[in-house]
């Protein structure tokens, strides 16, 4: 998913997406899955500051309103806490651009599990990736 990604202070990690015409769910609104996909890949971005790889075991996500195509998400991100290999993680989405744009309106919200693996559990899907068996691109789709 071609998102941008910085990093702020306090662990916070912002990412934005231009909600393309392809990501369109209902007529005119952005897919939920696809919304769901910019949550994992943010709060998993927010996971980064461990420098361990995480999964997501489960998420969470609250719609609160539509989302048109043309705009511009904000999603906000960061690590809750964490207990043992678990990683709490929240988000939330802003319009800042485009069609219904309101940085004081938030649009969805995201809570998120992570955990934390070892390098084995990619290990074992590396003949796969990008499906061949030896892919410049690592085991992340970022
Ligand atoms: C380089 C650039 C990168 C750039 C970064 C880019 C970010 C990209 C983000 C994308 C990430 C993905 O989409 S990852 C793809 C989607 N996710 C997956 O494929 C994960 C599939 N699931 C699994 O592999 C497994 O279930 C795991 C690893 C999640 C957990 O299995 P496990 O390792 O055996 O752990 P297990 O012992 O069961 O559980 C450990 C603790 O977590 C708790 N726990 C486990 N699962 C859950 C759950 N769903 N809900 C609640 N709690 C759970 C357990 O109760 C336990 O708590 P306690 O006993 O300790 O209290």
């Amino acid at each position: 998913m071609a998102m941008q990604f910085t990093f702020g202070e306090g662990l916070e990690v912002t990412g934005m997406l231009d909600v393309a015409n392809r990501y369109q769910g209902g007529p005119g609104f952005i897919h939920g899955g696809i919304l769901t996909t910019a949550f994992d890949e943010a709060q998993g971005m927010a996971c980064m500051v461990l420098r361990r790889p995480v999964v997501t075991g489960h998420l969470q996500i609250d719609f609160a309103a539509p989302i048109p195509l043309g705009s511009v998400l904000e999603l906000r991100a960061r690590i809750d806490g964490t207990v043992r290999r678990k990683v709490y993680t929240s988000a939330e989405a802003r319009i800042v651009e485009g069609p219904f744009a309101d940085p004081d309106v938030v649009v969805a919200t995201s809570r998120g599990l992570f955990l934390t693996v070892g390098a084995e559990h990619f290990d074992r899907a590396k003949d796969f990736v990008d499906g061949v068996p030896v892919s410049p691109h690592g085991t992340s789709s970022v």
